[in-house]
């Protein structure tokens, strides 16, 4: 660490002790970036190029996240969760490529319009991502406090020492020493330590838009529950939009306001996350929720979903992704992408459920 980044963390560590409270100069650095944003996204198309060419990741996707709310997106291993959210930053890397569609995040426009420093200054400031838990996102050279001041000054905060305050605010409000967790490098850590760290960095700039990739993958029971509960009161206390990636439906029913499944780089079924886990309406969102004990209720009932999910190879170009496991396959279904029909309050993408309402209607 230079000179320079110790001053300013032992200056900021001073003036937090003299204040009293550590926790409470929630984004004393900048001013209010105003109340949390909605997002939609409309017809998004992420391919990535492979052998057989460019295939889509994510088939024209649309989804609106209203603001303030917790939106979980479930689904199997290689469904597009992690492209879909990587594009709500327009950070899709090569070999992968936005191809169509556009995110209108609230305050901001198009996202997939941004570019350079625009782009940068979004993300940070007004985005915020977490990285999976089990991958090391955090630079192992550098202690905590020198990657938030390197975060400020990248993003030309003038206020370092109020920066690195938020920083230590935000650490002891998720139950961590915050100067030592500054002071620490991440070996220094164990994993639910750093998965806090992982959610300051990315709101500790005052982004309002959080996106949290798999955020309790790879942490114990306990250390999972704890992760659950702060996401939960940091996205109320900082009035966030908070989006939650997670093949875990469990810890979506637990932390959630709606979800998204998907399948197959579609979103196969969206609302209320009561509504999708209490009355799922979709095929696949019923055969995901027999296959987990604690939600069908009776472990001796709980029933793997047959056969695998498709990979960008196997995918199906035309009609429904799902057709090959779908009990409910009809003729259309080999040709025809499935309409997006309202059920209740969901809506859901199946040619079964659209001729199930035609009939009763
Ligand atoms: N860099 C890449 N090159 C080629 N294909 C990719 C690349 N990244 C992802 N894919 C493919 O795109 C599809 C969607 O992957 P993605 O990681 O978005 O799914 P996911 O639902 O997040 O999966 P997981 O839960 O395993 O992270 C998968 O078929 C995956 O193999």
């Amino acid at each position: 660490m230079t000179m320079n980044a110790t001053r300013l963390l032992r200056r900021s560590r001073a003036e937090s002790a003299s204040s009293g409270s550590p926790g409470g100069t929630a984004g004393a650095h900048r001013p209010d970036p105003g109340p949390p944003p909605g997002v939609r996204v409309r017809d998004l198309t992420v391919v990535y190029k492979t052998p057989l060419g460019e295939l889509p990741a994510v088939g024209g996707v649309s989804l609106t996240i209203a603001p303030g709310t917790i939106t979980g997106i479930v689904g199997e291993s290689g469904s597009g969760k992690s492209t879909l959210a990587l594009s709500l930053l327009n950070a899709v890397q090569p070999p992968g490529r936005i191809a169509g569609g556009s995110v209108e995040v609230d305050g901001l426009g198009d996202v997939l319009r941004l570019a350079g420093d625009e782009l940068r200054h979004a993300r940070g400031r007004r985005l915020g991502y977490v990285f999976q838990a089990a991958q090391n996102s955090l630079n192992p050279l550098k202690t905590v406090g020198k990657q938030v001041l390197d975060l400020g000054r990248s993003h030309g905060v003038d206020d370092l020492p109020a920066l690195v305050r938020d920083a230590r605010g935000l650490l002891e409000r998720m139950g961590l020493d915050g100067a030592r967790v500054l002071d620490s490098h991440q070996h220094e850590l164990s994993g639910g330590m750093r998965q806090r760290v992982g959610i300051m960095l990315a709101l500790v700039l005052n982004a309002r838009l959080a996106i949290l990739d798999e955020p309790t993958t790879a942490l114990d029971m306990i250390t999972q529950a704890t992760i659950l509960r702060i996401v939960r009161e940091v996205h109320k206390e900082r009035g966030l939009t908070t989006l939650m990636i997670t093949h875990d439906i469990g810890v979506a029913a637990e932390v959630t306001d709606r979800l998204a499944v998907m399948y197959g780089g579609r979103v196969v079924e969206h609302g209320p996350t009561m509504d999708v886990l209490g009355a799922p309406a979709h095929p696949y969102t019923q055969g995901l929720i027999r296959a987990i004990p604690r939600l069908s209720g009776d472990p001796a009932q709980a029933r793997a979903l047959p056969g695998r999910p498709p990979t960008l190879g196997t995918l199906p170009a035309r009609g429904c992704v799902f057709r090959e496991r779908c009990p409910l396959r009809m003729e259309i279904c080999e040709t025809t992408e499935p309409p997006r029909v309202a059920v209740e309050e969901k809506t859901v993408a199946c040619h079964a459920v659209a001729a199930g309402r035609e009939e009763r209607a």
